[in-house]
């Protein structure tokens, strides 16, 4: 894990009168579980979305541990975002949608195999490996999601 840094990170959307996110500064230690708590609308996802590369940041900084990600590609911040819609693969099973990553990652058969069981079990999933999303409940398909991020011990949740 790693600290993570907003320095008066900004991110205006064209159109609009009003910053979406107006100079974010926040630091959150390695290791802490933090919550962003507010109105609809008022911030939050642009700010994972910013984090994550997902955004581009319009002034100020965004720092992982001590490598400045500001211009990053997405890729290479090497961070796991859980979507409000989950964003599963319908056509996978819940195995392959929590492996994938792994997979595009060169990790060997066994490995992934080893991490998505750990994974299912942590999430009490293990009896829906073989299932497509689509045949599951949608507090299932969020764990799915979780696991698909957790599979990847990233360095930021
Ligand atoms: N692509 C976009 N173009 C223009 N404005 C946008 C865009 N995406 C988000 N916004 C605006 O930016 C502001 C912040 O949106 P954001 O999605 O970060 O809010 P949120 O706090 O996550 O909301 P919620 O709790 O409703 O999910 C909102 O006013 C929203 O309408």
């Amino acid at each position: 894990m790693a600290t993570v840094h907003y320095d008066g990170a900004t991110r205006w959307y064209q159109g609009t009168e009003r910053s979406a996110v107006d100079s974010l500064d926040l630091r959150i230690e390695d290791g802490e579980f933090l919550v962003l708590i507010g109105p609809s609308g008022c911030g939050k996802s642009t700010s994972l979305r910013m984090l994550a590369g997902l955004e581009d940041v319009d002034a100020g900084r965004v720092r992982i541990g001590e490598t400045d990600v500001t211009e990053l590609p997405p890729k290479q911040r090497d961070i796991a975002m859980v979507f409000q819609n989950y964003a599963l693969y319908p056509h996978m099973n819940v195995a392959d949608n929590m492996g994938f990553a792994l997979k595009n990652a060169g990790r060997s058969k066994d490995e992934i195999r080893q991490r998505v069981r750990d994974a299912a079990r942590l999430l009490d999933l293990e009896d829906y490996l073989d299932r497509n999303p689509k045949a599951l409940s949608g507090g299932q398909r969020q764990r799915v999601a979780m696991g698909r991020a957790i599979v990847r011990q990233p360095q930021v949740f």
